[in-house]
């Protein structure tokens, strides 16, 4: 596995974050090292695929990136007729993406599409998942994308929705930065590496609070919905459309 050395020397210009060839080659170590849970959640989109599939149906990994969601989601579906569609709009991302997937055999088709979520069609779903992509689309294009994900669920479909989060309150929130950051640096990462990689996502990943999520999710349809994960200023939650 190749290890993320991207920001560890000092850069005389930093430039926005890209997910490019660069990226795509060190993602899994990258995001291992900087998502807190990011296992967990992997593993937990396959229990809720298992839980929630229906013959017949569409699963959908919108910002896929290497496909470690759909991978989770293809090990769990033992129904009829169902179908994976992996989306992301990176070149390189997706190219891996499908490499990957041909690495392991299964019965159930995944199709992999190199697209923009905000412009593909979504269908006949029974789960869909948006594991910290939301936040790299402007905040305008959230609601539209989510309510196209709501009328695409079955009923009784879900929605997983992972995301880093800002806290209202200025005292919690550089809090759970800090935690987060012992947590790189616990991981290998220096104040360097953490410095600069946060100057190249501030004008690419605009995070919302909990709040914000739970009335978008409200105001789009969703009636339910609940927090199942958290460690410092990453969440997931799951929406439910009524059965
Ligand atoms: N508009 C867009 N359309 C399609 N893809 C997009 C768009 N914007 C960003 N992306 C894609 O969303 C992915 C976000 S990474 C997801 C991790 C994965 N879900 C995982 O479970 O390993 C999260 C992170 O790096 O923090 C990248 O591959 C982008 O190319
Ligand atoms: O690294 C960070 O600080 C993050 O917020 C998470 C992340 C992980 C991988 C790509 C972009 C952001």
């Amino acid at each position: 596995m190749h290890k993320d050395h991207i920001y560890a020397e000092p850069l005389a210009h930093i430039q926005d974050f890209r997910f490019d060839d660069q990226v795509a080659d060190v993602f899994p170590d990258m995001i291992q090292r900087s998502v807190p849970g990011y296992q967990s959640i992997i593993q937990t989109i396959g229990q809720l695929a298992s839980r929630y599939q229906q013959a017949n149906s569409h699963f959908y990994d919108l910002g896929c990136s290497l496909g470690a969601a759909s991978l989770a989601m293809r090990r769990n579906i033992s129904a009829a007729g169902c179908k994976i569609i992996a989306v992301d709009n990176s070149p390189a991302m997706v190219q891996r993406c499908q490499r990957h997937l041909e690495a392991f055999r299964s019965e159930v088709p995944v199709t992999v599409l190199e697209g923009d979520i905000r412009e593909v069609a979504f269908e006949n779903a029974a789960m869909v998942v948006i594991n910290f992509t939301l936040q790299f689309l402007a905040k305008q294009d959230r609601s539209p994308l989510l309510k196209k994900v709501y009328q695409a669920l079955k009923p009784g479909g879900i929605l997983v929705l992972s995301e880093k989060i800002i806290s209202a309150h200025s005292r919690s929130n550089q809090l759970l930065v800090d935690l987060h950051h012992d947590f790189k640096r616990a991981n290998g990462y220096s104040e360097l590496e953490i410095s600069q990689k946060r100057t190249a996502l501030e004008n690419v990943m605009q995070p919302d609070s909990i709040a914000a999520h739970q009335q978008r999710l409200e105001q789009v349809g969703f009636t339910e919905s609940t927090v199942w994960f958290q460690c410092f200023n990453f969440c997931s939650m799951i929406a439910f459309k009524q059965p």
